[in-house]
Formats: C-alpha cells, sequence, structure tokens
C-alpha cells in the first residue's frame, strides 16, 4: 500500500496556475486558428461554432436542429460552417457532387456512434462485426449492400404484404371503436404504434400487439427512442455513444433511476429477436418460401465467406426494426397534418380513392382493405405523400460526408480535402433553388401541375431518402405502408384535428424528427357504411 505521507502535503498553488494558464493559452491559441487561418475561415457561419464542436452538439441535444439548419441556411446562405471542420450545404448539384456514386465523397467516422462501442477500432477488433449503416469502407458497404438488396425490392415486399394483414384489420377494429366512443387520441404517436407492428411483422414475422395494446406496454418504442436520442447526439463527441452505452451508466440507470436507460442499450431483447432468430434456425427453411425478412437474411451469404451466423442476422433486423419504425411514423403522420388542416385537398384525395375502392370492388366484390397495388398508382395521394415527407422529411439531422482529396467546389466556395461536408434534409428539401419561390409552401399539386424539366429537377433534388450508394434501403418498405395506411384510413374516416389550429403539433428533433401532440378524432364515412 502506497505511503499516504509520502503524497504532498498542499499542492503547489503556483503550478496549478501555471498549467491551466498553458492550457488556456493553447486553447485560446486553436480558437483564434480556428477562427482566422483555418482553410474554412472564409466560410460563413455562427462564431461559436467556427470555435468548437460543442456548439452544433448543444443545439442537436436542444431538439430544433430542423429549424435551426433552415435558419442558418436563410442568414448565411448554401455554405454554412456549422463546426470547426465541417460545411452544412443546401445546393440543387449536392446528389452530383457530395453524394453523387463517381464522387470519391464518403460516409465520415461520425457514423461510428452507431456501431458497437463506439466504432472504437480496438473495441471492434475485439468484437468483429459489419453493420451497413455506419460502414466507411465503400467496398464492404457494397458487399453489405448487395446481399441484401434483393429482400428490400418492393417485389419482395409486396410478397410479404399478407403476414401484415391482422395490424391492418387491428387498426380498424380499434379505429372504429375511438369513432364510436367520439374519443381523442394523440394521432402521432398512435402512428408509432402501427409502424412498430408493421417493422416486426415484415422482418421477424409476427406484430407485437401495439395497435391492439393501445399502447407501447412493453417499452420497446421509448427504448428505441432514448438509444436514438443519445446515440445520434453524441455522434461529435470524443467516445461517442461510448458515454451512453457502458457499465457504469447500465448500472447506475437500475441502481438509481428507472433502468430505462439500461434496457436502451439493449432494446431488441425486449422484442426476443435472438429467441426468434434461433426458433427460426430451428424450424429450418420455411415450405412457404420466404414470408418475411427473416426466412430472407437465412439465405443471406457472409462477405467474409463463411457461413452467415446468428449474430449477423440479428445486425440486419436491427435495420428495418431500429430504421423503419419512426421514420415511417413520422411520415405518416407528416402526410396527414397538413391534409387534415385542409378540407377541400383531403375531399380531393377521398374522391380519388373512392374511384379506386369503386374499381377494385367490381373486380373483387366488397373488399374491406385496400391493397397497395390497389392504390400505388393513385397520382393525388402520391402528391399528397410526397408533399408532406418534403415539408417534414424524417430524418433531420446531418448527413456528413468526407471532401475527395482533391477537394471541391460548392456554391461560391473551395472546399478543402478532408472537409466533413454534410446536408440536412430540412434545408435541402425547401430550396427555392429546387422547389420555385413557394418552396415553404405545403402544395401537394407541385406534383402533379409542373413542368416536365421543373418535375424532373424536383425528383432528383427532393432529399428525404437520401442520394446515391447510401440513400435509404427501406423505402420500399417505408413506401408500402404509407400508401397503405394512408389511403385506408382516408377512405374510411373523417379525421379531424382538435387541437388549437394555429399551432396544432410540435416537432422534436432527435435525429428524426418526432412528431407530438397531434390530437385527432375519427368518424366512419357514411360512404363505407352503405357498402
Ligand atoms: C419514411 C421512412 C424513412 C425515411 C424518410 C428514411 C430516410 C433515410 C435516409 C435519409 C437515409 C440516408 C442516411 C445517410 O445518408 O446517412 C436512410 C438510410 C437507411 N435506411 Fe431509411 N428511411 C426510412 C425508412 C426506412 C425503413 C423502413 C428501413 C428498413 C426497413 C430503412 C433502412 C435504412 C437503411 C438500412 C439505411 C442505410 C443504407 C446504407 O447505408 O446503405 N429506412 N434512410
Amino acid at each position: 500500500m502506497a505511503n499516504l505521507s509520502m503524497l504532498p502535503k498542499r499542492l503547489d498553488a503556483a503550478l496549478i496556475f501555471q498549467v491551466v494558464g498553458i492550457l488556456t493559452a493553447l486553447k485560446l491559441l486553436q480558437i483564434a486558428y480556428r477562427i482566422y487561418l483555418h482553410p474554412l475561415r472564409k466560410i460563413p457561419g455562427p462564431t461559436l461554432a467556427k470555435t468548437s464542436e460543442l456548439w452544433r452538439t448543444s443545439r442537436y441535444f436542444a431538439g430544433n436542429w430542423h429549424e435551426d439548419i433552415r435558419q442558418l441556411h436563410r442568414q448565411y446562405g448554401g455554405v454554412v460552417r456549422i463546426a470547426p471542420n465541417e460545411v452544412s450545404v443546401a445546393d440543387p448539384d449536392l446528389p452530383n457532387t457530395v453524394y453523387g456514386i463517381t464522387q470519391g465523397t464518403g460516409k465520415t467516422k461520425a457514423y461510428n456512434t452507431w456501431q458497437a462501442f463506439g466504432g472504437y477500432r480496438w473495441i471492434i477488433a475485439l468484437f468483429p462485426n459489419f453493420s451497413m449503416f455506419p460502414e466507411q469502407d465503400k467496398e464492404v458497404h457494397r458487399a453489405l449492400r448487395a446481399r441484401v438488396s434483393n429482400i428490400y425490392t418492393i417485389q419482395s415486399f409486396v410478397t410479404m404484404e399478407e403476414k401484415a394483414t391482422p395490424v391492418y384489420q387491428d387498426v380498424l377494429r380499434s379505429l372504429d371503436k375511438l369513432a364510436q366512443s367520439g374519443a381523442e387520441i394523440d394521432f402521432a404517436a398512435w402512428a408509432n404504434l402501427f409502424t412498430y407492428d408493421i417493422v416486426t411483422c415484415f422482418s421477424i414475422g409476427k406484430d407485437m400487439g401495439y395497435v391492439r395494446a393501445g399502447s407501447d406496454y412493453n417499452g420497446f418504442i421509448e427504448s428505441v427512442h432514448l438509444a436514438v436520442y443519445y446515440i445520434a447526439n453524441l455522434t461529435n463527441v470524443w467516445g461517442r455513444s461510448n458515454w451512453y452505452q457502458n457499465p457504469i451508466v447500465k448500472y447506475w440507470s437500475r441502481w438509481f433511476g428507472s433502468g430505462k436507460v439500461a434496457d436502451a442499450t439493449n432494446c431488441l431483447a425486449k422484442l426476443s429477436v435472438v429467441q426468434a432468430i434461433e426458433a427460426r434456425k430451428q424450424q429450418g427453411p420455411n415450405p412457404k418460401g420466404k414470408q418475411d425478412m427473416l426466412d430472407a437474411l437465412f439465405e443471406m451469404k457472409s462477405i467474409t465467406g463463411k457461413p452467415v451466423s446468428p449474430f449477423e442476422i440479428l445486425v440486419e433486423l436491427g435495420n428495418p426494426l431500429i430504421a423503419g419504425g419512426d421514420t415511417t411514423a413520422v411520415a405518416i403522420a407528416a402526410i396527414l397534418g397538413p391534409l387534415m388542416l385542409d378540407r377541400q385537398r383531403y375531399q380531393r384525395l377521398q374522391a380519388e380513392i373512392d374511384s379506386a375502392i369503386k374499381v377494385v370492388r367490381s373486380e373483387r366484390g366488397p373488399s374491406e382493405l385496400l391493397s397497395f397495388d390497389d392504390v400505388k398508382g393513385l397520382p393525388y395521394l402520391k402528391a399528397c405523400i410526397t408533399e408532406g415527407m418534403r415539408m417534414h422529411p424524417s430524418i433531420t439531422f446531418q448527413l456528413p460526408r468526407k471532401a475527395p482529396k482533391n477537394g471541391i467546389a460548392l456554391g461560391g466556395h473551395f472546399i478543402p480535402g478532408g472537409t466533413v461536408i454534410s446536408m440536412s434534409t430540412a434545408a435541402q428539401n425547401r430550396l427555392k433553388t429546387i422547389f420555385g419561390e413557394d418552396a415553404d409552401e405545403w402544395r401537394p399539386e407541385r406534383w402533379l401541375d409542373s413542368d416536365i424539366d421543373t418535375l424532373k429537377r424536383m425528383e432528383k433534388g427532393l432529399s428525404t431518402f437520401g442520394y446515391g450508394t447510401r440513400a435509404c434501403l427501406g423505402k420500399n418498405l417505408a413506401i408500402l405502408s404509407i400508401y397503405k395506411l394512408i389511403s385506408n384510413l382516408v377512405a374510411r374516416y373523417e379525421l379531424q384535428l382538435t387541437g388549437p389550429r394555429d399551432q396544432p403539433w410540435s416537432s422534436r428533433a432527435m435525429w428524426f424528427t418526432k412528431i407530438e401532440g397531434m390530437m385527432v378524432k375519427f368518424q366512419r364515412r357514411q360512404i363505407e357504411k352503405e357498402c
């Protein structure tokens, strides 16, 4: 044991002052360098953002990034310095220049926050795993994406659609009850119950009964929200998600708190996903073919050439289960919200869906549920869906890429190689240079009445699902679920917002930008009762 008498009796105050003084001087020098000498010094942006990552991190934690980033671009223009080595860009050419296939830009280390153990190499070396979303090696990513791409096609999801029928039946039963009782619900929260039932159905073959229960009864959805909140907000902090995913925090959370944070670090356990994989392995190949993503994932090959392990399947299932639920729920609320505020457009959509119902009934007889195939070609439905997601895209935190070695010219600025370039879909989707002078207005007709060149520009510029090789892999599942739910709801019910009309709901950015407090009443439509 150390001899305590050997420790200094008192700390030398002068030495402490000297050390603190030197560290402060170095920090001030670094700040001065970042403001006056850094290669990005001429790029406009808030002064604090130029000095430290902490500025952006604090804005992320504050939960208003979707508004902050739009305001920053309004104030400073298309290229804004949001951190010492990062510029946010809102520019119609981004799909070619930064997110394009051939540009040599790639995802940055910031994505490691989504990796086990914050992606630190020495830890990953001990526990190797490949996860598509944060992967920065282009070849590895290409191989990871290629081996599952056949599972994510629209045809593949249409084949699995039947499996989700019980969820839609639960939806109609529970909303009919609400319509009868005249009770109001927080629709955005309800949409979350629906989408989590859908993603569990498509991925592991059974819904979790959230819609039936009318609540997040096992706390899984809350766990995902907590996990995403910490993981995404710690993106640019030294140590990344390890600040939250570590045994001390888990211990503290269980002993001194509700244990919710500890649960969130291991949220998939609440769905018994490991057990589902094990049970399916025991059953062997499904004689009916691939009925859900889990069936299909067993046919996947490991990129190392070894047989695919249950752990790899678990990682792959994390994509729909973590990336699919909230993003799709936010989209559903963002599409229906403005429609509920505009009776004329709501009725126009109803009329379009009613004519589809007539065709369906003449071909198939009375049928409770419209399928994706029944409604996928409806132009006004498509316009309302695209416009809702344009105005309020689900993911609004920055999507960072590393500038190519030789740098890149963007919006009149030269961005040196190695700089982090990022965009927020929240700012990009409101660009007047893409969507016209009324870009801040919700106007579904822009997708129907624009000339061909404008339409092409808007379709190319729309960033809701990201761009290029790293664009959303699950878009087809999201689209199928959204078309089907929106059309069936609008056909069957009059949805009415019951909150104050000037501020009917709020939103909170936590990577995906959650909509909150959208209070809605349901009323069965007469036309449906007659059929
Ligand atoms: C409306 C719903 C959705 C929206 C708006 C959305 C949006 C996005 C965006 C913007 C990206 C690009 C992120 C980046 O560049 O870092 C992305 C990637 C991704 N999304 Fe989605 N997403 C949605 C639903 C889904 C669903 C349902 C799934 C799974 C079934 C999914 C799985 C993924 C995956 C795996 C990636 C990473 C792709 C890669 O790196 O190659 N998403 N999503």
